[in-house]
């Protein structure tokens, strides 16, 4: 299958400054890609370039195997979806009204309106609405309608669940889910790590415009080689670390015993744990966090 975008050593640069150095990456329909990294790590900049409103410094830019920027933008921009960071509705015009124009300045059909509206959660009462009056909840809802407009096959979503509740994040995780298996690519921007565990195939770290890492979560964990945590209760620790020996390090607080041990040693000690008279074991991975601290920390030891 052809990827649905394909960045090849690309570097922009703005003046003497890089924003982005040397990036390739290609997104595969039905994938669901997390783009890490702090303020100013270019994450904006490759999204632009994805869409086309900026041309590289160096290198090229594939959406849907043409150019973005090229001579077909405007007809590849009506198969692409974007959620910028920050949008800004007209405060005046109802919910429905804001979507069907839109609908118009993309030029796509405004007949599924109303049924977009309802799939993001703003049912008619709210759809008839001024924007103005509408919470933080219910304008990044009527963002994503306007994003999902034309049925997209790319999506680009930049910090799109940044202020939103738990229970809205879920609604927009199931969204994505969907969008996903019906083929569609989101690339989906966030400093909000630990919410993006479980809901996309795949991470890409940037920092200060350098592609840093890029796998899945099973295989970043892999590559940064991080010791597992394993928490035991009902044993005493000196227990646990007599049948531990070298395998891991115990600790305590008195009530749990924690134990770290290098990823590879993981099946080693859980097996020499459960022969002891436990309550109660789990086993806690490296989460996303400590992975991205990770590669940021060997980023700047490099
Ligand atoms: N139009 C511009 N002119 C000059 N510098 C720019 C411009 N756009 C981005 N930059 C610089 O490029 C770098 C990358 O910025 P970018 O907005 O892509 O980062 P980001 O990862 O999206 O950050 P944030 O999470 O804060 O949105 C930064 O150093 C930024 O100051």
């Amino acid at each position: 299958m052809s990827p649905s975008v394909t960045i090849d050593h690309v570097s922009k640069l703005y003046g003497a400054r890089a924003a982005l150095t040397e990036v390739s990456l290609h997104l595969a329909p039905g994938q669901c890609v997390a783009l890490v990294g702090h303020n100013g790590a270019g994450k904006s900049t490759l999204i632009k370039l994805m869409l086309g409103l900026i041309r590289p410094s160096r290198g090229g830019v594939r959406l849907l195997g043409e150019d973005p920027a090229g001579a077909h933008a405007a007809r590849l921009r009506r198969a692409v979806g974007y959620l910028p960071e920050n949008l800004a509705f007209h405060p005046s015009l109802t919910g429905k009204e804001t979507l069907d124009f839109y609908a118009r300045l993309k030029g796509v059909s405004r007949a599924g309106n109303a049924g977009l509206l309802a799939r993001v959660g703003l049912e008619a009462e709210a759809a008839r609405r001024r924007v103005g009056t509408y919470s933080k909840g219910m304008r990044q809802r009527l963002g994503l309608a306007q994003a999902l407009l034309g049925q997209p096959r790319v999506l680009f979503l930049d910090e799109p669940t940044t202020g939103l509740d738990p229970a809205l994040r879920q609604v927009f995780y199931e969204i994505v889910q969907e969008l996903r298996r019906a083929g569609v690519t989101v690339l989906l921007s966030s400093h909000a790590l630990t919410e993006l565990e479980g809901q996309t195939d795949r991470i890409i770290v940037m920092n200060r415009g350098v592609k840093i890492a890029d796998g899945t979560l099973a295989g970043l964990r892999h590559l940064a080689d991080l010791p597992v945590r394993i928490r035991a209760l009902g044993a005493p620790a000196a227990m646990v670390a007599d049948a531990l020996g070298t395998l891991g390090q115990v600790s305590t607080d008195g009530h749990t015993v924690e134990c770290r041990c290098a990823g590879g040693d993981k099946v080693a000690v859980l097996r020499r744990l459960t022969s002891l008279p436990l309550a109660d074991l789990s086993v806690v991975e490296p989460s996303l966090d400590e992975l991205y601290a990770h590669f940021l920390r060997q980023e700047q030891a490099a």
